[in-house]
C-alpha cells in the first residue's frame, strides 16, 4: 500500500552569487556556454509542501507581488515535472517564504524550484537518486541544479554541469537590492549586443579564484571577482555604478553585479566588516535595501523541528 505523509515538508534553499562568470558566445540553442563558480549565500527561501486536492503556490514576503503563483511559478513547474515522471497527480500546495529578491539575479525562482524536488521525494517518498534530482533539476534552468548542489562549484555548460569547489573559511557579504529586477535573458541579449558592437572584456579561467578560494584570504578573492554580465548590467541600468561604487566607498574589499544583477554582492573582511558596510551603504540611498550574508551554505535540504519532524 502507498504511504502518504500529509504533514508539510519544510525545505530552505540557498541564494547564489557567482563569484566568477565567464559567458561564451551564443548557441544555436539560444543559451551561452558558461565557466562560472557558484557560491551560495545565507539568504534563503523557504518552502513548505503538503498534500492537496489540487495544484496551488502562496507566495509570502516583500516582493511576493512580482511572483507568479501559477505554472508560470518554477516551484509549480518543478512539481508537475515530478507528478508526471513518477506517474502522480500533481496534488500538492506549495508555500513560499520568499527571502531572496525576485529578479535579483540570485536564482531565487531556482531555489524554489530545487526546494520542491528536495521536499517532493520526501513527502512522496520516492528515495530519488541524486542524480536523477539533479536531472529534473537541470530540465527545469540553468541554475537550478547549483540551487540543489550549494556550498561552492564550478559550473560548466549551461551552468548545469557542476563540480564541487575547495573553499576554506566563511566568507560575509552585503547584498545591495534594487527597486526593480532584471530580466535574464534581456541581460544575456544586451551582452550579445554590445559585443557585435566591440569587444568587452573576457572574464579567462577561474584557477587563480580557485587558489584564492582555498586559502580562505578574503582579499586574496577581492580582486578575482569577474562577471561579464556586468557590462550588460550596467549598460541597461547605468544607476548600479553608483550603488557599486558606494559599497567600496563604504569599506568592502570588492564589488560585483550578482549574475545578469540588478543586486550587487560586496565582499566584506569579516562579519563586523560586513554590517558596518550594510549600515553605511543603507544610509547612502543607492538601493532599496540591504541584506547582511555569509557564504558557502548547504544546498537545498529539508529542515527538521527538535522533534526531528520537517
Ligand atoms: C545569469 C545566471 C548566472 O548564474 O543567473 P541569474 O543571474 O539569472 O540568477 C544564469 O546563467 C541564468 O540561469 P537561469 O535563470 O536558470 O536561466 P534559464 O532559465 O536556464 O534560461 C533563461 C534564459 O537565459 C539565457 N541563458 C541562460 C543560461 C545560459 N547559460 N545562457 C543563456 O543564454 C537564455 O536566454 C535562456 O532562455
Ligand atoms: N518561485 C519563483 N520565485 C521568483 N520568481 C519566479 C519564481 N517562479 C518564476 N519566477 C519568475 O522568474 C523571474 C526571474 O526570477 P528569479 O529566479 O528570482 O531571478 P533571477 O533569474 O534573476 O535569478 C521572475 O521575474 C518571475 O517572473
Amino acid at each position: 500500500m502507498l504511504t502518504v505523509v500529509t504533514r508539510p515538508v519544510r525545505v530552505r534553499a540557498p541564494a547564489k552569487v557567482n563569484l566568477h562568470l565567464a559567458v561564451g558566445d551564443l548557441r544555436a540553442d539560444g543559451y551561452h556556454d558558461l565557466t562560472t563558480v557558484f557560491h551560495a549565500l545565507s539568504l534563503v527561501d523557504d518552502v513548505s509542501v503538503v498534500s492537496a486536492p489540487s495544484m496551488s503556490v502562496t507566495v509570502r514576503g516583500d516582493d511576493a507581488a512580482s511572483v507568479p503563483v501559477d505554472s508560470g511559478n518554477l516551484a509549480w513547474r518543478a512539481a508537475v515535472m515530478v507528478a508526471e515522471a513518477v506517474g502522480r497527480a500533481p496534488g500538492v500546495a506549495i508555500t513560499i517564504d520568499k527571502g531572496i529578491p525576485v529578479a535579483g539575479g540570485m536564482a531565487g525562482g531556482s531555489a524554489d524550484a530545487a526546494a520542491t524536488l528536495v521536499a517532493l521525494d520526501e513527502l512522496w517518498e520516492l528515495g530519488l537518486s541524486r542524480a536523477e534530482i539533479m536531472g529534473f533539476a537541470a530540465r527545469l534552468g540553468s541554475d537550478v541544479p547549483f540551487s540543489v548542489a550549494g556550498g561552492t562549484a564550478v559550473g560548466t555548460g549551461r551552468g548545469e554541469k557542476l563540480l564541487p569547489v575547495l573553499s576554506r573559511n566563511t566568507f560575509h557579504w552585503v547584498l545591495a537590492l534594487a527597486k526593480d529586477g532584471l530580466s535574464t535573458p534581456s541581460v544575456y541579449r544586451e551582452l550579445d549586443r554590445l559585443r557585435e558592437r566591440g569587444t568587452p572584456p573576457r572574464a579567462g579561467d577561474p584557477d587563480e579564484l580557485m587558489q584564492a578560494l582555498a586559502s580562505g584570504d578574503p582579499t586574496r578573492v577581492g580582486p578575482l571577482l569577474v562577471n561579464d554580465l556586468q557590462a550588460a548590467a550596467l549598460s541597461l541600468r547605468p544607476d548600479l555604478r553608483r550603488t557599486l561604487r558606494a559599497g567600496i566607498d563604504a569599506g568592502a574589499i570588492a564589488g560585483i553585479v550578482s549574475g545578469s544583477g540588478p543586486t550587487c554582492a560586496f565582499l566584506c573582511a569579516s562579519a563586523d566588516d560586513a554590517v558596518e558596510v550594510g549600515a553605511e551603504l543603507s544610509g547612502a540611498g543607492v538601493c532599496r535595501t540591504v541584506r547582511v550574508a555569509s557564504g558557502p551554505v548547504p544546498g537545498a535540504r529539508v529542515t527538521r523541528d527538535e522533534r526531528g519532524r520537517s
